[in-house]
């Protein structure tokens, strides 16, 4: 890793000299440090050490050309300078897809990666496909409602983007495929977590087809890659797979460097998909997870900066589905982008900032839907001085249970024995607070992001586990509230937030803060929750 990120600021440096002036590297990625997966709570206790500011790129302006006259991004000698992910409501629709060329090609001095997500909502229906394919005899699969509306989605988009006949000819053939997997599901009646992520792999793979052929078609030169034959290799854990940093970004980075006398092209590249090591099957990063799948690529190509072209006007200051007024937010730190996700704000991946983070690759999230808006900028520091309150999420349908030792006061050991018992049940554990005899914490809602919900005999089975250990109780059905903050300015912060639950009744039932440095969580009934979000929104940012 050493070796790699210093070869990359080196080869970055060397880039951004000659072809991206207005972006500036770092100096040098993080040395020794190795990217390994970790849950948000860690993250922030492990960032101790004091890191080189990342210098802002500048903002660029979008100098948009008109649609049909788009020019080639990047000069003949470049290397790709900038990577851009753009998701699924990004790139709904054949008109969308064009909105996204035009935006592509905005920048002639960067030569762009484009990393896409499936059209719109295909993932949904690809995964609605596979579970009603075990209802369906296999001679009706053809009569599938999602398939039809995934053929006819993809169909339209060919046409309307005038791609050429091969293009053509590799959708159809992609389309058969997908009809052929979902008769074997139908047929073997079975529906497992690998067989899920070849279904949902589909959408990907259809979309940066149809896209690069359509940038062809306008002239501009452009070459679909799957992320798994470019070298993006995880785990074998189907739905929700880990990335092997280690073999993938050298991988990544030889298949995506132009050679001596390689025509430059623009790589159309497929998010949220990889390859197991053990399997070779494709895998998925968990739903969204194209996210990560743009930051790797940055991280593997030593870039200065990667965009998210998502629905919105960057990270706002709450979920504007529950809070209609919410505000974009200019700065965050790669920390305070992990916990927002980690807690709740599905408007990035969780994981997506890690291979950011470690080769100090700024995150900027941009509006597809309204390019001049500014966004909003991450990385490693920002100025704190002024800031109180950044964000505010909700996570919900959380567990919350309560272990007390049925031993004396000053046994050691307590602590490791219960959350030997998480561990061993393979429940992972969000919000903890503790005192010497006992211990409240929060459950993840699901075991991952695609599973179902905790169920109640699951729950039985770990309060049996704790049997001779503590006597431990659950309540389920309730909120984790993040208040991602400037926790030097605590004390402030919560005799407001108690001022307001105190005024709305609401009850705080566990509060949490200490490990992490950006966030202050606070446990509340489901119910109350957005309520109890508004209302935080309305005393910290003026409006809801
Ligand atoms: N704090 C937040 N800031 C911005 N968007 C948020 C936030 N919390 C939730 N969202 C939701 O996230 C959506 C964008 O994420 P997503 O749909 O995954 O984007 P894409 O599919 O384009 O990558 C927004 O439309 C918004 O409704
Ligand atoms: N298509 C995948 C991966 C993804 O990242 O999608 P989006 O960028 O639209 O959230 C999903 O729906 O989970």
């Amino acid at each position: 890793m050493q070796a790699l990120c210093s070869l990359q600021a080196a080869a970055a440096h060397q880039v951004a000299a000659r072809a991206a002036p207005r972006l500036q590297r770092p100096e040098t990625c993080r040395a020794g440090a190795p990217v390994v997966v970790r849950r948000a709570a860690t993250v922030a206790s492990r960032r101790h050490r004091v890191c080189k500011a990342v210098a802002a790129p500048e903002r660029v302006e979008a100098t948009a050309a008109a649609p049909g006259k788009l020019q080639q991004p990047g000069k003949a000698q470049d290397q790709v300078t900038v990577v851009y992910k753009f998701g699924g409501s990004s790139v709904a629709s054949a008109e969308r897809m064009m909105e996204v060329a035009d935006i592509v090609c905005s920048f002639p001095e960067h030569l762009p990666c484009v990393v896409l997500s499936a059209m719109g909502k295909t993932t949904n229906l690809l995964l609605q496909c596979g579970e009603e394919a075990l209802r369906t005899d296999a001679s009706n699969i053809r009569s599938l409602a999602p398939l039809k509306a995934i053929q006819d989605l993809h169909r339209e988009t060919a046409q309307k983007l005038r791609v050429d006949h091969a293009c053509i000819e590799e959708v159809e053939a992609l389309l058969k495929q997908l009809e052929q997997l979902l008769v074997g599901i139908s047929i073997m009646q079975d529906l497992t977590p690998r067989a899920k992520d070849s279904l949902v792999s589909f959408g990907e793979r259809l979309s940066t087809r149809l896209f690069a052929a359509f940038l062809n078609a306008q002239g501009i030169k452009a070459k679909q890659y799957d992320a798994y034959a470019i070298g993006v290799t995880t785990n074998d854990n189907f739905v929700n797979a880990e990335v092997n940093y280690q073999l993938t970004l050298p991988a990544v980075k030889e298949a995506l460097t132009f050679k001596p006398g390689q025509e430059r092209h623009l790589p159309i590249v497929t998010g949220f998909l990889g390859r197991g090591l053990q399997t070779g099957a494709i895998t998925t990063l968990g739903r969204g997870g194209s996210d990560l799948t743009c930051t790797l690529l940055g991280a593997s190509l030593g870039l200065p900066e990667v965009q998210v072209w998502k629905d919105v006007d960057g990270v706002l200051t709450a979920d504007p589905r529950v809070v209609s007024t919410a505000t974009p937010v200019a700065r965050l730190t790669f920390e305070e982008a992990t916990e927002l996700a980690v807690f709740g704000a599905t408007v990035l991946h969780p994981l997506a900032m890690q291979p950011a983070h470690e080769c100090n690759v700024g995150v900027r999230v941009k509006n597809s839907y309204n390019r001049t808006a500014p966004g909003t900028l991450i990385t490693e520091e920002r100025a704190m001085e002024d800031v109180l309150v950044t964000s505010v999420v909700i996570k919900s349908n959380v567990t919350l249970v309560d272990i007390t030792s049925t031993r004396m006061m000053g046994q050691y050991g307590f602590l490791a024995k219960v959350f030997d018992v998480f561990a061993r049940n393979k429940i992972s554990v969000d919000v903890v607070a503790t005192s010497e005899v006992s211990v409240s914490l929060t459950l993840d809602p699901a075991k991952t992001m695609w599973e179902r919900d905790l169920i109640t005999d699951e729950l039985e089975h770990l309060m049996h586990d704790f049997e001779g250990i503590a006597e431990a109780h659950y309540r389920r059905g309730m909120a984790i509230i993040s208040l991602i903050c400037n926790v030097q300015r605590t004390s402030e912060i919560l005799e407001r937030v108690f001022r307001v639950f105190g005024r709305e009744k609401i009850n705080v039932q566990m509060l949490s803060q200490g490990a992490s440095k950006t966030n202050i969580a606070l446990i509340v009934n489901d119910e109350e929750a957005k309520a109890a979000l508004r209302a935080l929104h309305q005393e910290f940012f003026g409006s809801c």
